[in-house]
């Protein structure tokens, strides 16, 4: 769980300005969704939180703190391509990151160590629902299933901060549904900051606590100007989507998107006519009773 401060942040490769004026202040535990169109600095940014890139000018604190500047255990990455090593087991990809925590330099441990970073991945595998797939290799997994993998990886490293790239962007609807609640109950349990690139505009709406957009201006010298924060809107959690779909559309900063909202809206209305099914159920109180 960690605050963190991103203070009038560019970032420019040669003479393109990716982004400009990035400035936000991200409360504890938050889930911020990031949005825009393709080649906005969605990514960019990511990279930036995860030290991976270095911002051009401005700065980003966490915890008061200023980035270290190599990426760090406390910040984890799933991506939409989901990357393992195919020769390794389910639950030796999840131990691999305590290995390499702990045995920097050989990424391996031995005997008891060894046993219980195995323990422990299989428990963290058993919590994204993997249990039974262990000792399964990558290729022997669905396209939902590597994913849980890469969240059960990611979280081995016990990040406070979880950068997630598009990662339901490949699921088909019915296994995204579940993943998407996967990820809220791993949200809520290990009070993580999340930092969420979607393209997807209901999903940003369904996850986030808060939705960020992206976007340059329109103006015809617009290659001069990097994206900047368009649209930054708070949620209310409990609320169902279509409400927090309304109450962003309100606050929509450009026609385009309003629209967009408003048809969401709409659709939510359709698929859900009675209100409070499609609450977010990131709480366990809200979560009792609910079958696995
Ligand atoms: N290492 C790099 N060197 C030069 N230019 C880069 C580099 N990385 C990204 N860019 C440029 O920065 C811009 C933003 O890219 P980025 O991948 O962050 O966008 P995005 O919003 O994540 O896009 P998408 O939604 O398509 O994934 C693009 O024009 C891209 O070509």
């Amino acid at each position: 769980m960690s605050r963190v401060e991103v203070r009038n942040l560019w970032k420019e490769y040669g003479d393109q300005v990716v982004l400009e004026r990035i400035t936000m202040d991200v409360a504890p535990h938050s889930f911020v969704s990031l949005v825009g169109p393709s080649g906005c600095g969605k990514s960019t940014f990511l990279r930036m939180l995860l030290s991976q890139e270095k911002p051009t000018r401005g700065s980003i604190l966490v915890d008061g703190q200023p980035l270290a500047d190599e990426p760090q255990p406390d910040r984890g990455v799933v991506f939409q391509k989901y990357s393992v090593f195919p020769h390794l087991t389910a639950v030796e990809n999840v131990a691999l990151g305590q290995e390499f925590a702990r045995a920097p330099f050989t990424g391996r441990l031995f005997g008891r160590a060894r046993r219980a970073a195995l323990h422990e991945a299989g428990a963290l595998l058993e919590g994204v629902g993997l249990g039974d797939a262990r000792g399964k290799y990558p290729a022997q997994l669905s396209g939902g299933m590597q994913q849980r993998l890469a969240i059960a990886q990611a979280l081995a490293r016990k990040p406070r901060i979880l950068l997630l790239d598009e990662p339901f962007g490949a699921l088909d609807p019915g296994i995204r549904a579940d993943i998407h609640d996967l990820m809220l109950s791993v949200w809520w349990d290990t009070r993580m900051t999340v930092f969420m690139v979607s393209h997807d505009l209901r999903e940003a709406f369904y996850l986030g606590t808060r939705v960020v957009a992206f976007d340059r201006p329109t103006e015809k010298d617009a290659s001069r100007f990097g994206a900047r924060i368009t649209f930054d809107i708070a949620l209310d959690p409990a609320a169902p989507i279509k409400e927090r779909l309304r109450e962003a559309e309100h606050g929509s900063a450009t026609d385009e998107l309003g629209e967009e909202l408003a048809a969401m809206a709409a659709q939510a209305d359709r698929d859900d006519p009675a209100p409070g099914s499609t609450t977010r159920r990131d709480d366990p109180a809200s979560r009792d009773g609910e079958t696995a």
